[in-house]
């Protein structure tokens, strides 16, 4: 399946287990076959996505209303291209470093696109590519990266409960407690579940 919206609108966010090619990190580097993931699977992992209407998010109360229930008080709104970003270079390759944080990664794309990948159970790449109108939350405790594609250019809004903290821990950070809770919920919760199963 390639598309995730069923309702004939554009695919904001789509999911796709990676190749191992060294190539550019901008390209798609989908595997031949193309893997495809639902969105249901990313829910799994513990991703949460919206859809929303990027050209008027000021106005927005599906986006209101998602920032009063998750209590993200903070926003910010930044560009990612080599004109508008100070340190673009070292900010591009600290992107592209395998890390983790202690809290959410919430972003929402307002233009452009960019790649999020992320590791399922068995530690397998997946793509997450994210459009104009995607919004993806990435839990704490779960290893990440993110590129441009090749357009180069995102703007993304950033958001956050309270004070932000933007400290990335670079794999491996296997023993702070965010880690360890997200082993727990979602990792071994998967295993658990398979065993029972036989
Ligand atoms: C599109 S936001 C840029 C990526 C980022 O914020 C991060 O990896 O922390």
């Amino acid at each position: 399946m390639e598309g995730q919206f069923q309702d004939g609108k554009e695919e904001v966010i789509q999911a796709w287990y990676m190749d191992d090619s060294e190539e550019d990190q901008r390209l798609p580097h989908h595997r031949e076959p193309k893997e495809f993931i639902p969105l249901d699977k990313l829910s799994e992992l513990g991703i949460l996505s919206w859809r929303l209407n990027a050209d008027d998010w000021e106005n927005d109360e599906k986006l209101k209303k998602i920032r009063e229930a998750r209590g993200y008080s903070y926003m910010d709104i930044c560009d990612v291209c080599p004109e508008k970003l100070p340190n673009y270079e070292a900010k591009i390759k600290n992107f592209f470093e395998e890390h983790l944080r202690t809290d959410e990664e919430i972003r929402y794309c307002l233009e452009g696109s960019g790649y999020f990948d992320v590791r399922d159970e068995n530690d397998q790449w997946i793509r997450v590519a994210v459009k104009k109108g995607g919004m993806i939350v990435l839990p704490a405790g779960m290893y990440h990266r993110f590129t441009l594609d090749t357009d180069n250019y995102i703007k993304a809004m950033r958001l956050f409960v309270g004070e932000p903290v933007w400290t990335p821990y670079n794999r491996p950070h296997d023993h702070l407690p965010a880690r360890k809770e997200y082993v727990e919920k979602i990792i071994n919760r998967g295993g658990n579940q398979a065993v029972e199963a036989r």
